[in-house]
């Protein structure tokens, strides 16, 4: 049974349909990418799931409870994390201090208190940076870690909340292709053990393709095909929208280049 149920899901910003009554399930254990050129309605869908924005019509099922009109903090709650385009970390605070403060957000502990309460979760976020291949780095602050450890700070984080399912948004944003096949991988791995479902963007055709189990993509708000990277990559509508200038996914893929 899937976790996640989107039925004829659209968003309108005055006349313009950015999400145009898209619906797609997700199951757990199930790494799923959502793609498309820019402006297909993305991002869009992701706040619509994450509740930060309202949708138009529709509806967003997850375990089997309605998400649309539940605000973002009681989401967070109920299972869904997210990370964002740009990591949010705490670049004074150490790799160890950043995961802790979201493990006492977590349990709903008073931040502005925290550092008397340090020594809290430190056992749990030291596993959480372990899970991430961090844990050297923890007592380092953030803002001297290369960019691509301060996604997987970023992402061990988001597992304090103890996700079922995780929505990240651009993961790989500003990331080398060593990196961001690294940290995609990574992702994975976490998939697979903790039988989690992550939703994910991403504009890296060649990590889309050798990561996730199934892809959906939308243009211009509506969903024109989903299926596996081979399904994908040989339908002729995706690859007219999102190759209009006659190139092929594999070029698109050597020259690493974005839609
Ligand atoms: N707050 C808003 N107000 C009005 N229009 C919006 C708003 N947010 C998004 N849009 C429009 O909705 C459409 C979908 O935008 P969205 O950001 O979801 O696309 P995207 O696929 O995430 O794009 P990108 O890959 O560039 O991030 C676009 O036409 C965009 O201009």
């Amino acid at each position: 049974m899937s976790l996640l149920n989107v039925r004829n899901l659209s968003k309108r910003f005055g006349g313009n349909a950015a999400v145009d009554d898209i619906s797609f399930d997700l199951k757990a254990g199930e790494l799923l990418a959502l793609i498309g050129p820019n402006g297909a309605g993305k991002s869009t869908t992701f706040n619509m799931v994450g509740g930060q924005l309202p949708a138009s019509a529709g509806s967003i099922l997850f375990d089997g409870r309605e998400l649309l009109g539940v605000p973002s903090h009681r989401i967070a709650h109920m299972g869904v994390g997210r990370t964002f385009q740009i990591a949010a970390t705490f670049a004074s605070l150490t790799v160890l201090e950043n995961v802790q403060m979201a493990l006492l957000s977590h349990h709903r502990k008073i931040f502005s208190f925290w550092r008397a309460a340090a020594h809290r979760f430190r056992d749990e976020a030291l596993d959480l940076l372990r899970q991430v291949n961090m844990q050297d780095q923890a007592s380092r602050p953030c803002s001297e870690l290369a960019y691509g450890d301060v996604k997987r700070v970023e992402l061990a984080m988001s597992l304090a909340g103890r996700p079922r399912l995780l929505l990240m948004d651009e993961p790989t944003a500003g990331m080398a292709p060593a990196e961001r096949n690294g940290l995609v991988a990574l992702v994975k791995d976490l998939v697979i053990q903790k039988n989690m479902a992550v939703l994910f963007t991403e504009h890296s055709m060649d990590v889309v393709f050798a990561y996730a189990d199934r892809i959906i993509v939308l243009a211009r708000g509506r969903l024109i095909a989903q299926g596996s990277a081979e399904e994908v990559r040989a339908h002729p509508q995706v690859q007219a929208v999102y190759f209009g200038t006659g190139k092929t996914f594999e070029a698109a893929i050597s020259e690493g280049s974005r839609p």
